[in-house]
């Protein structure tokens, strides 16, 4: 599926599933079913509702594991091409996943009763619509809003990236440099059976293809590596932290590029780590202790503009790692794909943040803004709107290292492509203070 198919064409591409071969049992199918209606009705995370159930029903075997994690991906993932191949019959989450296991060619007459779909029919040819929108969103099941978007972003590209999308993530590493090199971490992680290969242009990044159960790992567990997708290894190298700086990471969560932004100011520099989610910034010391870094504070604050942070500005660096649609990372997440998303409250967010950015921002330092949404609205369109409001402020180019390896236009504003880069789909921009 790496093309949108020609107008009112027959799409004969119709997804595979790479399920175990062996046979699936109707229990598999009602518990893959109540899991999506968990994911969707809560709002929930896939990859977090997997894991919570897993940890609970540890009489799972590894392959009842692998099945229901396929099914479940699948179905989320294509979640309106289901539903058209499924029209003109009602459609439910069980009548999905048994239309997803046609794809399959696995549907047999105990699962079709069971799914209610009908297993002599071969699943219908979709007819594309004129209209590359609606065939685009059809295709790789995104709301034509989504594809509009997609369109808007990628052009003719488009469809590689939505077929990107809809694949499996890969796992990236980033090597704690006081846990060893990069080929020792590799040589470890080859002597228990996981095949890593360096990301070029990130001198610490490794990528795992294969799934591999990482933070069972010693080595991960002495802090030897974190779990960190290539794309936010990028944005931490775009902050450009150098010895001894002052860095504030104003939209932490976790901590995840704070931990890369303390190894990059040493122990002479500092790394204030916030976030609204107090909750998410609470796991940052345990990730930071692992790593054996003493650098990063935590503070939870209500906004940009709490005095207990502007009272410590200005800093050096600036990174405003925004909240955001997340389109990104559609294949981590499918069940954004159908997720009810104010945009436009999410665009206004990212311009005040920005905005606070920038007051905490020392003369000359730098503001870096990233997202992991691949809308123009989100992206482009703020880091314009921002220059507009802040006519003193430049766009910066990339360092080279940096540009040999990712996307920029011709202003320097940086995107990561899963099509390309293989990372999530990511956006960055480095924006300069005035002197003064
Ligand atoms: C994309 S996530 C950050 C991910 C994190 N930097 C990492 O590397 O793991 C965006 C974060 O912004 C936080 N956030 C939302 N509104 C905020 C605000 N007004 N000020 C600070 N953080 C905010 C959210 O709680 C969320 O943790």
């Amino acid at each position: 599926m790496n093309a949108i198919a020609p107008q009112n064409a027959p799409c004969s591409a119709l997804p595979t599933i790479d399920l175990p071969d062996c046979r699936i049992f109707p229990q598999q199918l009602t518990r893959a079913a109540a899991l999506i209606d968990q994911i969707r009705e809560q709002g929930q995370a896939s990859d977090r509702v997997l894991h919570q159930a897993f940890r609970a029903e540890r009489k799972l075997g590894k392959r009842d594991r692998l099945i229901l994690q396929t099914l479940v991906f699948f179905v989320l993932r294509h979640w309106r091409l289901l539903d058209t191949l499924l029209a003109p019959n009602p459609t439910s989450t069980l009548g999905r996943l048994g239309m997803a296991l046609k794809c399959a060619g696995r549907l047999d007459e105990r699962l079709s009763e069971l799914t209610g779909v009908d297993t002599a029919v071969i699943a219908s040819p979709l007819v594309m619509a004129a209209d590359p929108v609606p065939a685009l969103g059809m295709q790789f099941s995104l709301s034509d809003a989504d594809s509009r978007r997609l369109i808007e972003a990628f052009g003719d590209a488009a469809a590689a990236v939505a077929t990107a999308l809809l694949e499996r993530a890969p796992t990236d590493l980033r090597v704690n440099v006081g846990g060893g090199t990069r080929d020792e971490v590799l040589a470890d992680l080859a002597s228990t059976g996981i095949r890593g290969t360096p990301i070029p242009g990130l001198p610490l990044g490794i990528r795992i293809h294969d799934s591999a159960a990482l933070t069972g790992l010693p080595s991960y567990r002495a802090g030897a590596f974190e779990i960190q997708d290539a794309g936010s290894q990028w944005i931490t190298a775009a902050c450009q932290a150098a010895e001894g700086q002052h860095v504030l990471d104003l939209c932490a969560g976790a901590g995840g590029k704070s931990l890369g932004l303390a190894q990059a100011v040493g122990t002479r520099g500092r790394i204030l780590a916030c976030d609204v989610d107090a909750d998410r910034l609470a796991r940052l010391p345990e990730r930071s202790r692992r790593a054996g870094l003493n650098n990063i504070e935590c503070l939870p604050i209500v906004s940009g503009k709490d005095p207990a942070l502007t009272q410590r500005a200005p800093f050096d660096r600036v990174l405003v790692d925004a909240p955001c649609s997340g389109s990104g990372t559609f294949r981590r997440h499918p069940e954004l794909k159908q997720a009810d998303i104010d945009l436009a409250a999410l665009c206004t967010t990212q311009s005040r943040l920005l905005d606070e950015g920038a007051m905490l921002t020392r003369p000359g330092g730098l503001l870096v803004y990233a997202t992991c949404s691949l809308w123009r609205e989100e992206n482009e369109v703020q880091v314009m709107a921002f220059l507009a409001r802040h006519p003193n402020w430049r766009l910066t180019a990339l360092p080279e290292e940096i540009s040999r390896h990712v996307e920029t236009d011709p202003n320097g504003m940086a995107r990561l492509r899963p099509d390309r880069q293989g990372s999530d789909g990511f956006f960055f921009a480095v924006l300069a203070a005035p002197r003064d």
